[in-house]
């Protein structure tokens, strides 16, 4: 489990983090969007334990992680910009990895093999490609058995078939070993996917942090049309986000429970009502649309 509290941070006068709080629980795949300059790499690094924290705390299992080598043994990541020693290749880093990590399967890095086999592992990993260079991350990544995985922008670079072998290996220790990852991405569709957790990162700070059912079962889009091609006045507190007509049907986004919307929506006798599910780029689009411009960039 994370747990970040109240975190800041500040580079040469500048907030990068200016009280963040988030929390992802074991076993869960939470994910981090924001826009660029947000603070997702920022607090990445704090919780692999690079940058300590001007203020707040940030704890993996209940454990503070800056300077605290038995709980950074417990996690494992694959920054947006990999590092390694000069020259080492795919087999020098497990064997390097295989001394740090206490749980590191060998076992699974000979099976894992076939997974990965356009990856040549005695190659230097500098000299494979872009996407080649991120296989072989996850491939030592997956070795390591954290319980703690921290993803940043991870299939940057990956070809689609790939993507998904390397999300259903990780889902798989998700659901037999309670890993948890956080990841961040601007791609929201295929967060969407893969994502139990959601977090909003914006200037510093998460905005929203939600399951994903819980978002989706919180705002709907209602096609609806009316005898005389009007929309009939709403109560108040039926909260519509946003209304658009082509002729006679108006498409509403309605925040509130699907069912209870459709019901308030029946007793005024729509000849036309259809309640469709929003995608997670919409439900961002319209649940922050105006309380920060900064969302609509991750989306649009
Ligand atoms: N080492 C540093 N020194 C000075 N400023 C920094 C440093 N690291 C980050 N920042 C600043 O902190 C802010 C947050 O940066 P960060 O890299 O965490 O954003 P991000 O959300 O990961 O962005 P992106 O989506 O573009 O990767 C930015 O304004 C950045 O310029």
């Amino acid at each position: 489990m994370i747990k970040v509290n109240n975190v800041v941070k500040t580079f040469e006068g500048f907030r990068a983090l200016d009280g963040l709080t988030m929390t992802a629980e074991k076993g869960s795949i939470y994910g981090l969007v924001g826009p660029n300059g947000a603070g997702k790499s920022t607090i990445l690094r704090h919780i692999i334990g690079v940058y300590r924290p001007d203020s707040g705390s940030v704890l993996v299992d209940g454990q503070p992680v800056y300077e605290n080598p038995a709980v950074k043994a417990k996690i494992a990541t694959i920054p947006d910009e990999l590092y390694y020693f000069a020259s080492a290749s795919t087999r020098d880093m497990m064997r390097f990895y295989r001394g740090m990590y206490p749980q590191f399967d060998a076992k699974r890095y000979e099976a894992l093999k076939d997974a990965f086999p356009e990856v040549d592992e005695k190659q230097p990993i500098r000299r494979l490609s872009k996407g080649m260079q991120k296989q072989s991350a996850f491939w030592l990544a997956l070795c390591c058995q954290p319980e703690v995985l921290v993803l940043d922008e991870p299939v940057d670079g990956l070809d689609p078939v790939m993507r998904r072998q390397v999300w259903s290996l990780l889902m798989g220790d998700v659901a037999q070993r309670g890993t948890t990852v956080l990841v961040s991405s601007h791609n929201l569709r295929e967060l969407e996917d893969v994502c139990d957790h959601v977090g909003i990162l914006s200037h510093g700070k998460v905005l929203l942090e939600r399951s994903l059912t819980d978002l989706q079962d919180n705002v709907v889009k209602l096609q609806v049309a009316f005898q005389d091609g009007q929309l009939p006045q709403l109560p108040q507190d039926m909260n519509v986000l946003h209304t658009t007509q082509v002729g006679r049907v108006f498409t509403l986004i309605v925040r509130g429970s699907p069912a209870d919307i459709k019901t308030r929506m029946a007793v005024y006798s729509p000849i036309l009502m259809e309640a469709l599910p929003l995608s997670l780029e919409e439900i961002f689009i319209y649940e922050m649309g105006g309380e920060d411009y900064g969302v609509r960039d991750i989306v649009l």
